[in-house]
This record gives C-alpha cells, structure tokens and sequence, in this order.
C-alpha cells in the first residue's frame, strides 16, 4: 500500500490522473500538490468511495515551500505533469524556458522530502526535464536512476491505435504492445513496427503508409494541439498512458509477474544492460528503450532490440540521437549551472 503524490494535480493532465489513480487498490493516500485550484479538486475526488485517502495541498505564496514538502512527505511515488503546454505553432522546446525551472524546483522538493519515491516525468520537453531531475537529485546526493522514468507512454499507446485503425478487420488496438523507443518528440520519437506483436502487418503496408504511419506516432502530439486549437495539448490519452506507467511500477512492487515498459531513462553502468545501450545509441546519456521493472525500479535495460531493428528504423534512430544529445545536453546544462 503506497503514498502517491501529484505534482500540478489540477491541470488538464493531473485531474483525470489523480481520477484513475483514486481507483488504485494499491494506492493507500493520493497526495495532490499544484499551486492553483487543488483544494476542489481534491474535495471532488475525495467524494468517490474508493479506499484511497485524498490530501491536498496548496501553498499560501511564492515563497512558500511547506506545501510542496508536506505533500511529498513519505511518498513512494511521484508523478509530475506540473507547467505549461503547446499551442499551435510551439515544439516542445518552446516550453524548456518556463517548465525548466517548475521541474527544478520540484525537484528540489523531492530531493528534500521523498528522495527514495519513484519519479515519473510528464511535463515537456521529456528529452530536457528527465536530465533537470537527474542532476538536480545528484546534487542533493540523493539520485537513485532506477527509480527516474521519463514518460513516454503515450508515444506507445498511439504506435498501437494507429496500426490498428489501418486493420479495422485485422485487428484491434489492445492486440499491440509496440515499443517506441529515443525521445519524446518529433523526429526523436522511433516506433519500431518491425519487430514484435506488429511485424507482419507492418510489412504488409506499402512503403507510403508505413511513412505516414510513423509521422503520425512522431506527430501525434501535434494532431491534438491543432484540434484542441489553442486551449492545449493531449489530457486525457496522457492521463492514461501515465496511469499505466504508475500501474506497472506498482505491478511490479506488488507482484512477481515480469513488467516491461518503454520509459526515457538515464543509461548508467549500475543499471543492467545500459552499458550495452549506451554503446548502441552513440553513448547518449539518456534515451527510451523497454526496461524491466522490479521491487526496485528499473532492473534491466532491454537493449538487445536494438539488434534486430530494421534499415529504416536504423535511418530514423539517426535522426533522433542528433536531436536528442542537443535536448539532453540543454537540460544537463540548465540544472548544472
Ligand atoms: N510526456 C508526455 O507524453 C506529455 C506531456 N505533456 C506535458 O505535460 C505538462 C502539463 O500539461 P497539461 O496538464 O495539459 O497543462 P495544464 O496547464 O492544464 O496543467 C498544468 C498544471 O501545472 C500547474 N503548475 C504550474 N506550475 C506549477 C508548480 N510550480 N508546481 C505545481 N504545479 C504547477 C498549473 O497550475 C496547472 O494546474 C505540459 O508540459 C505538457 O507539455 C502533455 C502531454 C503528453
Ligand atoms: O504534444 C504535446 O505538446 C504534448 C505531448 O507531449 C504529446 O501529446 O505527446
């Protein structure tokens, strides 16, 4: 039974996150930080007959850093969808300038105050705030990168939509596990259709649709952006992908069942299989790959898939590593200034 605590709970994303995590048998207390609006939301959700407990926690000014430490206090996990997002026209990086120092902050608090929890990074760009959490937890002296996930989950939970609306007959969305691995954004984000549950339908496809397949996974985030038309970006599918990373992470501290999830992770030598990752992705210091999960966190980095990669996917990892190292050196930066 574990505390989870939400940081910007009362955003488009952390509202239907903290619904479906209230619903978590394994979730004992739901801690809900955001800096406006939390303490209704928090009351709303406390109405729901489940037997997580709900707290909320707002703090009284700019200066005040009680808040943010009380609600993480004994937490076992904690998952950030705090900052702005896109409007059309914007990329993800357009939002380092003000997420930046949000997640810094949080950080902060985390090293402070739950520096042992399981910390799951939603708040873009991904590719930046993971390396801004890193650095800021070694600072502190307290960074365990086996318990650090950048959240790209909905790159996977799109990978697998989209392959089935071109099998309406075929197939069905919840058939595909696709892994999708690199960053998270544009060009850096690279599903790999070839190997595993999708291989024979994706070579099925001519070489058109499987371009605007991938596009669409790598675009996604824009599709929702433009029809949403400037009252931001994907909440309600990012709730869901988030929901089920924080649902693995708690399978795998409450079960002996093997769970393998996708996640944007920090390839360090302590972590098994990283050193064998880091060689294959140009000894990039970050990057998305499926990672068993265990008691512990991030037990296995599962690098041999990119072994088995196709030609083209091995064009597109390319692309993504020379816009990744630029995103994770700007976020190294940021936090080590
Ligand atoms: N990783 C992914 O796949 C995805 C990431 N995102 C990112 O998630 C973030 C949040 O998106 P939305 O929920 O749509 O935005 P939103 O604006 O609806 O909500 C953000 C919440 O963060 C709060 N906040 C701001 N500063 C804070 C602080 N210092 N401490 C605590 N809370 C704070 C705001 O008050 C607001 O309630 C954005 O950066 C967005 O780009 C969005 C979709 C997918
Ligand atoms: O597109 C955005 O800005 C939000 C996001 O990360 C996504 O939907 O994948």
């Amino acid at each position: 039974m574990v505390k989870v605590a939400v940081l910007g709970a009362a955003g488009g994303i952390g509202q239907p996150l903290s619904l479906l995590l209230k619903l978590n048998a394994n979730i004992k207390e739901l801690s809900l930080f955001d800096v406006v609006n939390v303490p209704g939301v928090g009351a709303d959700l406390s109405h729901i007959n489940s037997d997580a407990t709900t707290e909320t926690h707002l703090p009284s000014s700019k200066e005040d850093k009680t808040a943010l430490l009380t609600a993480l206090k004994g937490a076992n996990l904690v998952i950030i969808p705090a900052g702005v997002p896109r409007k059309p026209g914007m990329t993800r990086d357009d939002l380092f300038n003000i997420n930046a120092s949000i997640i810094k902050s949080l950080a902060e608090g985390i090293a402070q105050s739950s520096p042992d929890a399981f910390v799951l990074v939603i708040s873009n760009p991904v590719n930046s705030t993971v390396p801004i959490v890193a650095e800021t937890l070694k600072k502190h002296g307290v960074y365990n990168p086996s318990k650090l996930f950048g959240v790209t989950t909905l790159d996977i939970v799109r990978a697998n939509t989209f392959i089935a609306q071109l099998y309406p007959t075929d197939s069905k969305p919840t058939d595909f596990n696709v892994n999708v691995i690199g960053g998270h954004s544009g060009e850096t984000i690279v599903p790999l259709y070839s190997v595993g549950s999708t291989g024979k339908l994706y070579e099925k496809l001519s070489e058109e649709q499987k371009k605007t397949l991938i596009n669409r996974v790598q675009f996604g985030g824009d599709e929702v952006v433009q029809a949403k038309n400037g009252a931001g970006s994907a909440t309600l599918s990012m709730a869901y992908a988030g929901y089920r990373l924080a649902e693995s992470i708690l399978k795998s501290l409450t079960s002996s069942e093997e769970v393998v999830e996708c996640t944007f992770l920090n390839l360090v030598p302590e972590i098994k299989g990283a050193e064998e990752a880091k060689k294959l992705v140009g000894g990039l210091d970050y990057f998305s790959l499926p990672v068993k999960l265990g008691k512990n966190g991030i037990e296995e980095v599962k690098y041999e898939i990119l072994t088995k990669i196709s030609d083209d996917e091995k064009k597109l990892l390319e692309v993504a590593k020379e816009q990744l190292a630029k995103n994770i050196e700007k976020g190294v930066s940021f936090a080590t200034q």
